[in-house]
């Protein structure tokens, strides 16, 4: 038997994603309590005045918008990326409450993206992060992560501080208890956070502040 590839349980996981994000807007008010729930957690753990590399969740996935405020009025600094036709990554400052529409995953020309206008913070702005906040399908007890097929996280990891903790947000029961199939370039995730609020460690990179893990 061949273990499945990327492709399969990508596929698998897409159809997982649609039940479970269906189910958020069965019944008023999840969503907003899913919003909240991973808000609060991520709270839990992020460093004192930290500068947090965060998304802007589409309507499928957990939603982002509370954390990004909550950050926010916190006193963090939130950047997000927007995708360059060689989906690498480039990031920008985070605006309070945005909602993802498609415009999150279209890739732009690079040839007319200009990284010298003000705003744009470098390919490689990840390595001024305290914590990144990932997307991803799924995520396994090491830590390995399935994305949406890209391999924007893959290349924008790359420029990480290795010592910042990395964290994928899941739906509760996305992440896979089968390993997940990894190529050599996939970085594996210090956690995840889900749409309940759990907080699963893989690393003991992940720890709130003051704690000793
Ligand atoms: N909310 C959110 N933002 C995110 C990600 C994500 O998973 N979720 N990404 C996670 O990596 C990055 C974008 N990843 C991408 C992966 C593939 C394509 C892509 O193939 N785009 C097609 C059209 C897509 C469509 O409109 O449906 C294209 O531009 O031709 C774009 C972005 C960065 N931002
Ligand atoms: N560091 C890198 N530099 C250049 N290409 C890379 C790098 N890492 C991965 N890739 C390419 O990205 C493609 C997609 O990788 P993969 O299927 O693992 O995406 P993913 O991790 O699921 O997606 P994403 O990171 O966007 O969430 C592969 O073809 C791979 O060759």
């Amino acid at each position: 038997m061949t273990s499945p590839t990327k492709r399969d349980v990508r596929h698998a996981a897409r159809a997982l994603r649609a039940r479970l994000a269906a189910a958020l807007d069965a019944e008023p008010g999840r969503r907003e309590a899913a919003a909240e729930a991973i808000a609060a957690t991520v709270l839990g753990f992020v460093p004192d005045r930290a500068r947090v590399a965060a998304y802007v969740s589409l309507p499928d996935e957990p939603p982002t918008d509370r954390l990004v405020e909550a950050l926010l009025e916190a006193g963090h600094e939130v950047i997000v990326p927007v995708v360059l036709d060689d989906y690498s990554l480039e990031w920008t400052y985070a605006a309070p409450g945005a909602v993802g529409d498609r415009a999150t995953v279209t890739r732009r020309p690079r040839d007319t993206h200009d990284g010298s206008e003000a705003g744009w913070l470098g390919l490689d702005a990840l390595s001024t992060c305290d914590l990144v906040v990932t997307p991803g399908l799924s995520v396994d007890r090491h830590g390995t992560r399935l994305g949406q097929g890209g391999g924007c996280y893959d290349r924008a990891l790359v420029h990480r501080d290795p010592a910042a903790p990395v964290i994928t947000l899941l739906h509760e029961g996305e992440s896979s208890e089968a390993d997940l199939p990894r190529d050599d370039y996939d970085l594996p995730v210090d956690g995840w956070v889900t749409t309940t609020g759990r907080l699963v460690r893989v690393t003991p990179r992940v720890t709130a502040p003051g704690s000793s893990g």
